[in-house]
């Protein structure tokens, strides 16, 4: 089948190398015309014959809507875009409406795998219509691991509902990734337990806890066996902020998810402002000493 990919960055450049590897006809386009196959957006529409499928892989948020609304100039009724990236879920019902006026159809697809998918494979959740997801079923086959197709990609239901998915599958990362972080600390903080490495590594057959993060966290240890390569320092790029703001409209706990998110927050402080107040309120009430700040730490005081 033939594709027009736009965006070959980390994804989209293992994306267009799996799809080939599996015959398809792959014409790329991105900014760097290094990686390119097409020397701009137009350049791309033109050379795909119709009726035209897109797949977009470019960051969430404004440089996807922009896209989206570029190839909504350039695409012709019938035609079929894709967004891959990880776009909240209630861009893409506005993206699908946009397109519908054009007689464009729309499906979001949440991919998960990161640079590993290239080999292994990536797991798609797709929102939209069955019939543009029939039409589009052999990229996503293609795409998706080797072996049954219902575990490793799922019509999650309408617009929305592919990357709906994708951000519940990212909040539980986060939640999961926290919780081996955590014993990790702890095995390192133990006088009895000599060998974290060691420990981690044994986790990786037999155990309840094993997983494919487990085993990227032996990786990890392998290379830098204390991490002290890394500072603890965490970015986020929303899915886990969504995730959360998802729980609080349905009223769903998440606890762990949402601690899992506010540590990243904590990892970007070098003092806590908040951990200032308790300190100081420790001390207004009980007298309890407070560790005074130095000339170059901080801008507070916590006073005594
Ligand atoms: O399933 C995946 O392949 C990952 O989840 C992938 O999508 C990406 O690495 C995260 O979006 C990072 O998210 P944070 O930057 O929020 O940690």
């Amino acid at each position: 089948m033939q594709l027009g990919l736009v965006g070959l960055g980390k994804m989209g450049f293992n994306m267009r190398e799996r799809l080939r590897r599996a015959g398809h006809d792959v014409v790329g386009y991105d900014r760097n015309p290094d990686v390119s196959d097409a020397s701009s957006l137009a350049d791309l529409v033109a050379k795909l014959d119709g009726p035209r499928t897109v797949w977009i892989m470019v960051p969430a948020g404004a440089p996807t809507r922009q896209t989206v609304e570029e190839l909504g100039e350039l695409l012709s009724e019938g035609d079929l875009v894709i967004e891959g990236g990880n776009s909240r879920f209630t861009d893409d019902q506005e993206h699908a409406k946009f397109l519908a006026a054009k007689g464009i159809g729309y499906l979001d697809c949440g991919v998960s795998g990161g640079v590993w998918g290239l080999e292994n494979g990536y797991g798609l959740m797709v929102g939209g219509d069955k019939s543009n997801v029939d039409r589009a079923m052999p990229i996503f086959d293609a795409l998706r691991p080797e072996g049954p197709r219902e575990e490793g990609f799922a019509h999650a239901g309408a617009v929305g509902a592919g990357h709906f998915s994708k951000m519940v599958h990212n909040g539980i990362e986060y939640g999961l990734m926290q919780a081996y972080a955590e014993g990790f600390e702890l095995l390192d903080a133990s006088e009895v337990v000599t060998d974290v490495p060691s420990v981690i590594k044994a986790w990786q057959r037999g155990t309840v806890v094993r997983s494919w993060l487990l085993d990227l966290l032996v990786r990890a240890l392998d290379s830098d066996p204390e991490l002290d390569d890394l500072r603890g320092y965490v970015e986020d790029s929303g899915e886990g902020r969504w995730t959360v703001e998802e729980a609080i409209n349905h009223a769903v706990p998440a606890p762990v998810i949402s601690a899992a998110l506010f540590a990243r927050f904590a990892s970007r402080q070098e003092d806590s402002p908040a951990m200032r107040a308790v300190a100081a309120l420790r001390n207004q009430f009980g007298g309890h000493a407070v560790h005074k700040a130095g000339p170059t730490s901080g801008s507070g005081s916590t006073g005594s």
